[in-house]
């Protein structure tokens, strides 16, 4: 059977990266996807503002929507708290298989949970299957025309506390208007903009810090 590209970037990692170390598997998979093969990872130049976004959060309950490969699970995990969690919905089955395996090499299983499934019936689970109280963090990589609908499961469940972010990756491209004009024109969020570009390209692109003002 033909290797997929998400194969080709596991087996990267796990030749060239360091076993245990997430800055090198997530600088390993950036080295693959910018000079071998494009993919869909939030990429190097987004990623310092994602970290620096958890930085100064600090959060410890997390939630990640569209996991991927695994790269901004473990790019995420790398800098939480030992007790912090970070839940990560993965639609695909063969994704989550990839993504599993590389946060287990990144040595970040223990922050990491990954649950298979379509976002709007995972979410309505998170309290009572997944003993949540509130999310403090929520980044949005999933299919852009879930970002609203989601958005608006996760208040309707009681997901989100005073103070609790939201990120939003691809506002720009591919592009989330919805969301933006819902977020942007909704007195309870206050917004901020990250202009950056499309990972590995010179495509513009930005990211979206909502905080949830209670
Ligand atoms: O589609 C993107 N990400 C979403 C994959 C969604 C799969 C899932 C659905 C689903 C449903 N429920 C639960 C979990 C999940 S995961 C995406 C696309 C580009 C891009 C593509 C072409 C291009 F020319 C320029 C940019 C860049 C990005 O950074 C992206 O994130
Ligand atoms: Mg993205």
């Amino acid at each position: 059977m033909a290797q997929s590209k998400e194969e080709r970037i596991l087996n990267f990692v796990l030749q060239n990266a360091i076993k245990g170390d997430p800055q090198s598997v997530v600088d390993t998979i950036d080295k693959y996807c910018s000079q071998k093969e494009w993919a869909m990872n939030v990429g190097d130049e987004k990623g310092l503002i994602l970290d620096k976004i958890l930085e100064e959060t600090k959060p410890s309950a997390l939630l990640e929507l569209g996991t991927y490969c695994g790269y901004s699970a473990v790019r995420i995990a790398r800098l939480l708290k030992p007790s912090a969690c970070l839940l990560t919905i993965e639609f695909n089955p063969d994704f989550a298989a990839i993504a599993k395996q590389m946060i287990e090499f990144a040595g970040v299983q223990d922050k990491v949970k990954i649950l298979e499934g379509p976002s709007e019936t995972i979410i309505p689970q998170l309290k009572k299957k997944h003993e949540v109280d509130t999310l403090d963090f929520v980044f949005l990589d999933h299919w852009k025309d879930r970002y609203l609908p989601d958005t608006i499961l996760l208040l309707e469940h009681g997901l989100l506390r005073k103070g609790s972010v939201i990120l939003a990756d691809n506002v720009v491209c591919p592009g989330a208007p919805d969301f933006i004009k819902y977020i942007r024109n909704n007195n309870s969020f206050e917004c901020t903009n990250y202009p950056s570009h499309v990972e590995y390209m010179k495509v513009k692109d930005a990211m979206e810090k909502a905080v949830f003002l209670g």
